[in-house]
């Protein structure tokens, strides 16, 4: 799969939005990666899975684990561990928490991990991510996202493979071009914004 077949499957599951958004970062941008359009159809999920799968065995070899951010992360996460022969686990935040394995999930020792992100903005979320595992047992042998929207910037402290590297502009609050400071903002994802 080509990064324009990956591309073509984003714009016709109505995943590439246009308007004024908050992201995770807390930057904004005028364009927004829907990611649920694509995990909401298993088929299309599966088909885009598949490639970054292959791209993953093709740069790290066999893996064991995927490990991924909630909660965008899990359901490509999970669908990368199917092609790839792999057990699927996630990190999750409690409330004001940073992200942390629950439910009985470990990365066993010996076993080979790649984290797997959804989108990558800046790669805080993914850094957050690694973050959680540095005390695992088994061994975090890189990184994978459908989309680095970041240009190939975000450093994640470790390869970073994307199916789609995309270089889109993101301001802080206060630099707001007037065509976005025009228009109202929405913030999609699940991590909370700061108080105020
Ligand atoms: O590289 P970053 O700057 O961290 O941005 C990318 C992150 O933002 C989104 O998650 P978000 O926190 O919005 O929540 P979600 O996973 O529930 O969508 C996305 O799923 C990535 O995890
Ligand atoms: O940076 C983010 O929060 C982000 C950007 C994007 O395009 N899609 C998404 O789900 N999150
Ligand atoms: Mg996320």
């Amino acid at each position: 799969m080509t990064s324009d077949d990956v591309l073509a499957e984003f714009r016709s599951a109505g995943a590439l939005l246009e308007g004024h958004f908050v992201l995770s970062s807390g930057l904004h941008s005028a364009v927004f990666l829907q990611k649920m359009a694509i995990f909401t159809d298993p088929v299309r999920t599966a088909r885009v899975c598949g490639a970054l799968a292959e791209r993953i065995e093709a740069q790290y070899g066999q893996v064991d684990y995927v490990v991924s951010p909630a909660i965008g992360g899990i359901v490509p996460g999970y669908e990368t561990a199917r092609a790839l022969g792999a057990k699927a686990i996630f990190v999750e935040r409690d409330p004001g928490k940073p992200f942390a394995l629950r439910r009985g999930f470990t990365i066993p020792k010996g076993a080979r991990a790649v984290m797997v992100e959804d989108i990558v903005t800046t790669g805080l979320s993914s850094r957050e991510c690694l973050a959680a595992l540095t005390q695992e047992p088994g061994e975090v042998v890189g990184a994978a996202c459908l989309i680095d929207r970041s240009g190939g910037k975000a450093d994640l402290g470790m390869p970073l493979v994307a199916l789609v590297t995309l270089d889109i502009p993101n301001y802080p609050a206060d630099q707001l071009p007037p065509e976005l400071a025009a228009i109202p903002a929405v913030k999609p994802g699940s991590r909370a914004l700061p108080a105020g």
